[in-house]
């Protein structure tokens, strides 16, 4: 699996580091406050599992699972709701967790529906930020890292459904995938 990798852009270091520093804002943002921490699943899963550790306010964990890249490498536009959440959002704190923003597109269209379920704040924090990947209007409360135009992998992020186990944020090497977008 790590050979697949032609460069570590984010260490595990790294990234544990960032995880202590964004807790502790979050904590700061969120004191006296009972956020619904939403994870945007599959991607988001290992990052909110470490940077919601490193809070220490009360909050409510939930998932929504969304998905519109399949086994491309550029978003296909159209987000398809795999698993809503289960808690109600109307009046509700907001925070969505994300592992990355590129296209925005999946943002936008979580960020519009929440607001049309009436949520009192949505803000949300990303631990990568892509921003020339961006074609819907979108900008994270909090970011992580900001990454260049290159299709990355590792810490959650997959080319189709492998690597989210690596514990670093990497770039394949382009035999990988055929050395085509
Ligand atoms: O800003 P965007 O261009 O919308 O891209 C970001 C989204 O794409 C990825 O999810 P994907 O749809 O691949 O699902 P996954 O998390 O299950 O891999 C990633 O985890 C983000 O949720
Ligand atoms: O660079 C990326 N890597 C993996 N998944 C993604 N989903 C959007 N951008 C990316
Ligand atoms: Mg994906």
């Amino acid at each position: 699996m790590h050979n697949d990798i032609k460069e570590v852009l984010i260490s595990e270091e790294e990234i544990r580091n960032k995880c202590k520093e964004l807790g502790k804002q979050l904590t700061k943002e969120y004191d006296g406050k009972f956020p619904l921490a939403i994870g945007v699943l599959k991607g988001a899963m290992p990052f909110m599992s470490d940077v919601l550790r490193y809070t220490e306010v009360h909050l409510e964990m939930d998932f929504m699972d969304v998905s519109s890249y399949g086994s491309e490498m550029r978003s296909s536009g159209e987000v398809k709701i795999v698993k809503d959440l289960d808690a109600k959002v109307e009046g509700r704190d907001l925070l969505i967790i994300e592992d990355i923003i590129d296209s925005g597109l999946t943002l936008s269209y979580l960020v519009d529906l929440f607001k049309y379920r009436k949520a009192n704040s949505i803000k949300i924090v990303t631990l990568l930020d892509k921003p020339s990947g961006r074609t819907a209007a979108i900008k994270a409360d909090l970011i992580g890292f900001e990454v260049p135009d290159e299709f990355v992998v590792g810490y959650g992020l997959d080319y189709i459904e492998k690597y989210r186990n690596l514990p670093y944020i990497g770039v394949l090497k382009p035999e990988i995938y055929g050395g085509v977008e």
